[in-house]
């Protein structure tokens, strides 16, 4: 049988519907989450893109085919040159100096999920380390189709948070989105069942980290 990542997602429903309807999500949507969570999401989410960034060079170093190569370049360059620099804008029309970023402490969510992310590319391959940033990467852009299908969702002004569901429903994270899970698809039609258990475990934890990561922000935890 040919696995895909749906099958990933499947053999951990409960937790990737439990990341994608988390009530931080939810009351973002709404337009009725605490401001503070809001923000200390935004200044970890900063921290959390330095490591990201590191993640896709390390996904270079793993690479052993040109295409890889350009695929893991092509999503550093996305993230420093791109991304990095929205947050920081973003985070200063939310009150928060690039400076005061810099001098940010890692919370222990962002801690644990970023460098589980890095230790399982480092002991693994390619294919694992894109496992465990599939939750990232997939998760997002689901999150923002998810909440354009809920009634309950405010869209436009009336939501200070809009602007956050507009990058994530955007064509370029959209894009992105697919062309991993296509990626995925490719490397996973002919793994073993057992390679397939050891991937399910590593998707499972990473979604299971990035519940952590909301919760961290909803509840202010350092
Ligand atoms: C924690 C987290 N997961 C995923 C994304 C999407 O890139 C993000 N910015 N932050």
């Amino acid at each position: 049988m040919a696995y895909t990542f749906e099958h990933l997602k499947q053999q951990c429903q409960q937790e990737w519907d439990a990341y994608i309807q988390h009530d931080f999500v939810r009351q973002l949507g709404e337009g009725r989450l605490a401001p503070e969570s809001f923000r200390h999401y935004l200044k970890q989410d900063y921290l959390f893109l330095i490591q990201f960034a590191r993640a896709f060079a390390l996904a270079a170093y793993k690479s052993t085919t040109l295409d890889d190569l350009r695929h893991a370049k092509a999503g550093l360059s996305a993230i420093v040159d791109l991304e990095l620099g929205l947050h920081i804008q973003y985070c200063k029309e939310w009150g928060i100096s690039e400076q005061e970023l810099q001098a940010l402490p890692e919370a222990r969510a962002t801690l644990a999920y970023t460098r589980y992310v890095l230790d399982t590319g480092n002991r693994g391959d390619l294919l694992d380390l894109h496992v465990a940033l599939a939750p990232c990467l997939v998760g997002y852009g689901e999150i923002a189709n998810w909440l354009n299908t809920r009634a309950q969702t405010l869209r436009g002004e009336q939501n200070p948070y809009d602007a956050w569901i507009g990058m994530y429903e955007s064509a370029e994270f959209q894009e992105a989105m697919h062309a991993e899970i296509d990626w995925l698809n490719c490397e996973l039609a002919d793994v073993t069942p057992r390679r397939f258990e050891r991937l399910g475990r590593i998707f499972s934890d990473a979604t299971r980290l990035e519940i952590d990561f909301w919760a961290m922000g909803l509840e202010l935890r350092q």
